[in-house]
């Protein structure tokens, strides 16, 4: 994966959450030229609501030049993490909350090539992951209640992005931050002032109608208020 040393200070990721996925190919060649691709897998047991699976991200892998970043809001990421690695995603990033053991996952997705990230719901404290920190490539701090897109990004995370951030910088850890859920033109510069690296946007970048004009107005805009 790219190493913090070379990876962009402000990255955009949209996710294709709500993309028109009938026309999947055409809909991933629009975001070319975003940082990475988001793929939101969704079981309808971790979160009330169910996207795809498998088959769907091996066919965004095929279909798409950017890194695939996915994002498994699925019970038992343990068993079923690595089979994302082995389709080729970037990064694959399980929650906290449905983890068993954390460290094996993270070490297993390493040894095939993959990093790994490690996600938080609204209400899971960063306590709950500090321990396992170090062996993380991407802390996910969810700014909705995981399930669907759309939804008004929640204000009252931004201090747990700047705890977030301070613990990085105070432990020297390799990690990037990454933020999901209502970012747009109106949160992204707060999430970005707050120490957030990686921007998933879905609504705002599928919504445009130019997507690639809203990858670029949210770069800028997080870039002005970088750390
Ligand atoms: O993980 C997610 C929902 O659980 C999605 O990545 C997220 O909601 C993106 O959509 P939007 O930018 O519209 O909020
Ligand atoms: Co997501």
């Amino acid at each position: 994966m790219t190493t913090p040393a070379t990876a962009p200070a402000a990255a955009i990721h949209p996710s294709i959450l709500n993309c028109d996925i009938a026309h999947l190919a055409e809909e991933l060649a629009r975001i070319e030229g975003a940082d990475g691709v988001h793929v939101d897998v969704m079981d309808n047991h971790f979160v009330p609501n169910l996207s795809w699976g498998l088959p769907v991200v091996e066919a965004v892998v095929a279909h798409t030049s950017l890194p695939v970043d996915a994002h498994l809001m699925i019970e038992d990421p343990d068993r079923w993490g690595p089979a994302y690695a082995e389709a080729g995603c970037q990064i694959v990033t399980a929650h906290s909350e449905a983890l068993v053991a954390p460290v094996r996952l993270a070490r297993e997705l390493h040894r095939l090539g993959a990093g790994a990230g490690i996600a938080l719901r609204p209400s899971t404290p960063l306590e709950a992951v500090e321990d396992v920190l170090g062996e993380f490539d991407l802390l996910l701090i969810m700014t909705v209640e995981p399930g669907f897109g759309g939804q008004a990004f929640i204000e009252s995370m931004l201090p747990k992005i700047e705890r977030a951030r301070r613990l990085v910088g105070r432990r020297g850890l390799e990690l990037r931050i990454q933020v999901d859920g209502g970012i747009s033109a109106g949160t992204i510069e707060r999430a970005a002032q707050a120490g957030a690296e990686v921007f998933v946007a879905g609504s705002a970048v599928y919504g445009a109608q130019d997507a690639l004009a809203a990858i670029e107005q949210l770069r800028a805009l997080a870039r002005a208020h970088a750390h």
